[in-house]
Formats: C-alpha cells, sequence, structure tokens
C-alpha cells in the first residue's frame, strides 16, 4: 500500500507499514466477538445457505468491521497519542501514514458492502454499510468528542452483527435478530464503562469526554448498575417471547445472575486508584465471556433442540 517513504504530520519519515500493522489496524481482538455475534446470527436464522456464501458472509462482517476499526484509528490518530493504552498503535507510534490507513479503510468498506450484497442479499450489505457508517460518523466522529452518552447510542454499531448474520440467511430481519442487537446494545454501556473507570486518566488526558471523567467515578458505577439491570431484561427476553428454548434460558439465567453480582460489587466498591480496580477488571473481563456464552447458547438451542 505505502510502497515509498511518506511524510507524515511530523517531520519524521514513515517507512512503507508492515502487514502486521494492518491487521492491527482492524482491532482483531474486539472484532473476534464482533464477528462471533454475527456468525451466531447467521447459524440461529432459518433456512439454509451454501456453506461458501456462510463463510464469506462472516468474512464480509470481519472485513466491514476491522475496516471501520481502521477509520476510527485514522481519524484519532492525534488523541491515540496521548493515551498509554492506545499511543503504539500503527498510526501515533509512527509506523504507518494516514493515507494509507484512510486508502484501507475506505477501501475495505466498500468492498465488504459490495461482496456481501453480491455474495448474499443487499438486506445484509445495507445493514453492514449502516454499521459501518455508524461507528465511524455517529461514534467516532460526532458522539465521541462531545459527550458521555457517546457510547450509549455509539454503541448500537456493535449490535448490528447478529442482524447482518441473520439477515445474510433469511434476507429479511424478525424478532430474533432484533432481540439479540437488543442485548448487545444495553450490554455495552456496563462492557465499556467498566473499562473507563480503570484507564480514566488515559481518557481524561487525551480530554475524551467519556462518563468517569465527566460525571466522576460514583455517577459512572450508578449507570454501569443501571443499565446492566437493562440488559438483564433484555437477556431474558428471548426466552419470555419464547424465541429461544431451555438452553439459552439455563444459561442466560445464570450468566446475568453473574454479570449481575460483578455489575452490583462495582456498584458498591470506592477506589480512586486503577491498579486497584479489581471488581472493575472482573466485570470487564467477565462481559466478554458473557456475551461469548450466551451467543453460544442461542446457536445451541437451535441446532441441538430443534
Ligand atoms: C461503542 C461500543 C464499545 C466501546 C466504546 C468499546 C470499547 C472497548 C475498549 C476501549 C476496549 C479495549 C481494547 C483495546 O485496548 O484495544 C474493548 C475491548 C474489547 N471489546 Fe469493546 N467496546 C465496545 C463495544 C464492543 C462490542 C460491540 C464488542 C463485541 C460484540 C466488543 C468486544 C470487545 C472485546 C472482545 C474486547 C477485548 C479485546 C482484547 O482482548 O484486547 N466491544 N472494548
Ligand atoms: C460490522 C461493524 C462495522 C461492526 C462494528 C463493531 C463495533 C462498533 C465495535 C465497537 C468495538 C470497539 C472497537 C470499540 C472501541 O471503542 P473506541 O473506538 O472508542 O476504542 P479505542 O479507544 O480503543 O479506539
Amino acid at each position: 500500500m505505502a510502497s515509498s517513504p511518506i511524510m507524515s504530520g511530523s517531520l519524521s519519515p514513515v517507512l512503507p507499514a508492515h502487514w502486521r500493522d494492518f491487521v492491527a489496524l482492524t482491532k482483531p481482538r474486539v472484532m473476534t466477538l464482533v464477528v462471533f455475534t454475527g456468525l451466531c446470527g447467521l447459524l440461529a436464522a432459518p433456512g439454509h445457505i451454501h456453506p461458501v456464501l456462510a463463510f464469506t458472509a462472516i468474512l464480509c462482517i470481519a472485513l466491514g468491521a476491522g475496516a471501520a476499526a481502521a477509520l476510527n484509528q485514522w481519524y484519532e490518530r492525534d488523541t491515540d497519542g496521548l493515551m498509554q493504552r492506545t499511543a503504539s498503535r500503527p498510526l501515533p507510534a509512527g509506523r504507518m501514514d494516514p493515507q494509507s490507513a484512510l486508502h484501507f479503510g475506505v477501501g475495505l468498506s466498500f468492498f465488504s458492502v459490495l461482496l456481501m450484497g453480491v455474495a448474499t442479499n443487499w438486506l445484509a450489505a445495507a445493514v453492514l454499510a449502516v454499521s459501518i457508517l455508524f461507528y465511524v460518523f455517529v461514534y467516532t466522529i460526532w458522539l465521541k468528542p462531545r459527550t458521555a452518552q457517546n457510547i450509549v447510542i455509539g454503541g448500537a454499531a456493535g449490535a448490528f452483527p447478529p442482524v447482518i448474520g441473520w439477515a445474510a440467511v433469511t434476507g429479511d430481519i424478525s424478532a430474533l435478530p432484533v432481540a439479540l442487537f437488543m442485548l448487545i446494545f444495553f450490554w455495552t454501556p456496563p462492557h465499556f464503562w467498566a473499562l473507563a473507570l480503570f484507564v480514566r486518566t488515559d481518557y481524561a488526558a487525551a480530554g475524551i469526554p467519556m462518563l468517569p471523567v465527566v460525571s466522576g467515578e460514583v455517577a459512572t458505577r450508578r449507570q454501569i448498575w443501571f443499565y446492566t439491570a437493562i440488559m438483564a431484561v433484555a437477556a431474558m427476553a428471548p426466552v419470555l417471547l419464547r424465541l429461544t428454548g431451555l438452553v439459552y434460558g439455563v444459561t442466560a439465567l445464570l450468566g446475568t445472575a453473574l454479570f449481575a453480582l460483578f455489575a452490583f460489587q462495582v456498584y458498591r466498591h470506592r477506589e480512586a486508584d486503577p491498579a486497584r480496580m479489581m471488581p472493575e477488571r472482573r466485570l470487564f473481563k467477565y462481559s466478554i465471556f458473557y456475551l461469548f456464552l450466551l451467543f453460544g447458547a442461542v446457536v445451541a438451542d437451535r441446532w441441538w433442540l430443534g
């Protein structure tokens, strides 16, 4: 992509980026769960899809999400350089010139959406396009630098993958994918704010108005607990609406009870030192496991119990 040394914003030359930096630009670790939820949406959907097309659909979700992550990092290359957690990313570390990242992100966005449309259907492609646009324009550019409620609304971007996976098979959107969207939507605030509590000094240094920076620690803990309660309702909704069966029901009940326990511990905890925020780290880690677990259970229900 960058075939010759190019001058970046600073005065130092940026050498052609290594392929590993392009992979890093897609935030591969975060995207594993994004892709998994998309895959589960696809596997839970009624009807048949050829395995090659199913693989292509999941590939498109991965590429689209990776493209959105690249555009997010292109836009935030300066503020990323101010935070310890993100300073070593390819752009702030000066291992890649911004133009390469921009071209990579835009090119991959178009490619993923077009391939999705051609391989499956244009509804799935349209929802993929909306999620990329939502993450880049609504979350990254509009809300994130302006309001502490950024992830409440902006988090919707990450809730689309199961809808995309489902639509790729069925060509429509029905109650279960909407319920799965709601689950991720209300899961996002506790997931992110648990982390934001122990990296708040980073966000403060970069001037990003995340909730713990703007409203303080106690308000953030209260909000985590509040959204956990709504998330619990969203987690049980598929059972109450009889969209899923016993495997999901039992898994969601136990998994959500543990989530609520960890969130309650965070709510009760008072600690200003990020190094000692163990309940917050535990909730953040568990939030990831939780979503893998519940989405896995949705598929288990559909496949093994019919
Ligand atoms: C706007 C909504 C979200 C925000 C602001 C957010 C924020 C974050 C941040 C800042 C990290 C730390 C990652 C790093 O240091 O690179 C993280 C980790 C993670 N997030 Fe989220 N997240 C959001 C939504 C999601 C969604 C929708 C998913 C998947 C369905 C997800 C899955 C993950 C995973 C798997 C990790 C752990 C990555 C690792 O092991 O390093 N996140 N999130
Ligand atoms: C299909 C499709 C387009 C899916 C998009 C998935 C999506 C929106 C995931 C959000 C997860 C994520 C990396 C948040 C990071 O927040 P941040 O960007 O504020 O984190 P940072 O501070 O690490 O840059």
